[in-house]
Parts: C-alpha cells; structure tokens; sequence
C-alpha cells in the first residue's frame, strides 16, 4: 500500500452513518473516494456525497455513492481532502489540481475538514509549491502583468496536452511561484482584493485533523483552533 492509499483509506474511517461527506480531488483524495465507495458497496454505509470537481463526481458515481448538488444540503458534516503543502502552522496550499475553487466552497461549508497527505507535504512555511489562482479571462493578461511586477514569477498552467487548462468553472489558472510566503494572511487578503480572481489556493486556518502517510503507517494530528 502506497503512502496515498495508506491515508485515504484511513480517512475514510472517520465517515459514519448518516453523514453529508465532502469528497476532495487529487491523487490522495482518489483512494479516499475509494475506501469510501467500497464502504458504502459492501458494508450499506449510508452518505450523501458532495463533490469538489467533475472528477471526483464521475469516480464517485462510478462507485456508487449517492450524491448531492451543493446546493441541495444545509451544511457539509466532513471533507476529506488532499493538499499541496501544509505548513508547521497548519496552514495549507491547495489547487495542485485546478479544483481550489470547489474545493474552498466545499471547505467553508463543512463543520470539520480532514487533510491527507504523505510525509513530503509537510513543510515549516508555504511558498515551495507554486500558489494556484483562478482567474476570469477578460483582463487575465493583466493580472498577470501584475503579478510579474510583483516579482511572484506568474506562469499559466497548461493541462497534460500542453493546452492553457480550463477549469471546471471555464477559468484559467495563474501559478505564482514566489517562494518563501512569509505573511499569508496579507497575501491571501490583498489577492482577495484583486478584481478578476475568482479564488486562490492559500487555505487558511481551515483544517481541523492532518492524516500523514509515513513509513511507519498514518500519523493523525488534530489541529486546536
Ligand atoms: O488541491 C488539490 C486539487 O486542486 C489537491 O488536493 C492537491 O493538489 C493534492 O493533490 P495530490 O493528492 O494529487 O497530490
């Protein structure tokens, strides 16, 4: 069992009865859409998916696992999902995967958020991995001019055929690649404030419980907020 699987299987565990479940997109989160499919195939656990990409939506239909619109529920009991890096503060930089958008409002809306990650994603402060934001197209050239001058070094993201990638929203996405992002709560204030970006990828005391894969098996750690 890989470290992946290893934490999204074990994530899986804390989803019970009765519970309207967040599912998150990404390579980690895949195994938990799994372990969660399997659960509701051949134990009867009985959930309410919500998903946070198209992806996710298929994996889990194709699974079986009965889902809702966002729109549909009061209120999110759990998400599970991946990140790109979490810092010792427990902050976290999400959209490695281009489904930040989602994924956030799916976040907001929970009452406890699970984050599953092997051991390499864990850093001291945020800012190796490049900093995601979705943007509209019309003036994206100039969010992105800005961004050059700012010194955050901007690069569109393409998607696997080297095409600029869309999101599941119809936006485009600028990754920033800053390094060392010493005040986060500064920079996710100011790029709130920019006209033309939808959502950034900087999640921000947000979650509650990090599940490490590590060599030694999955390390839980509640987060007290
Ligand atoms: O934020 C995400 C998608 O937008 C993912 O959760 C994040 O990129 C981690 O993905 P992976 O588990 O494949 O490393």
């Amino acid at each position: 069992m890989n470290l992946k699987e290893m934490v999204g299987y074990k994530a899986a565990e804390f989803v019970k009865d009765g519970m309207t479940v967040g599912l998150g997109t990404g390579s980690t989160a895949y195994y938990m859409v799994e372990a969660i499919g399997k659960r509701v195939k051949e134990d009867g656990l009985q959930i309410v998916g919500v998903t946070t990409s198209f992806k996710t939506a298929d994996h889990a239909r194709a699974l079986g696992i009965p889902l809702k619109d966002i729109d549909e529920v009061e209120k999110i009991d759990l998400t599970i999902d991946g990140a790109d890096e979490i810092s010792s503060q427990y902050q976290g930089i999400k959209g490695g995967g281009a489904a930040h958008l989602f994924e956030k409002i799916v976040a907001n809306l929970s009452d406890k958020n699970i984050w599953i990650v092997d051991e390499s994603k864990l850093v001291d402060e945020l800012g190796a991995f490049p900093l995601p934001i979705e943007v509209v197209h019309f003036g994206s050239g100039q969010l992105f001019k800005l961004f050059e001058k700012k010194g955050y070094k901007p690069t569109w993201r393409n998607d696997k055929e080297g095409k600029q990638l869309v999101t599941d929203s119809g936006n485009l996405i600028i990754d920033l690649n800053m390094g060392l992002i010493e005040e986060p709560l500064k920079l996710a204030k100011w790029l709130d404030s920019l006209t033309g970006v939808v959502e950034h990828g900087l999640f921000l005391n947000c979650v509650n419980t990090v599940i490490v894969g590590t060599s030694e098996g999955p390390v839980v750690e509640e987060v007290n907020r």
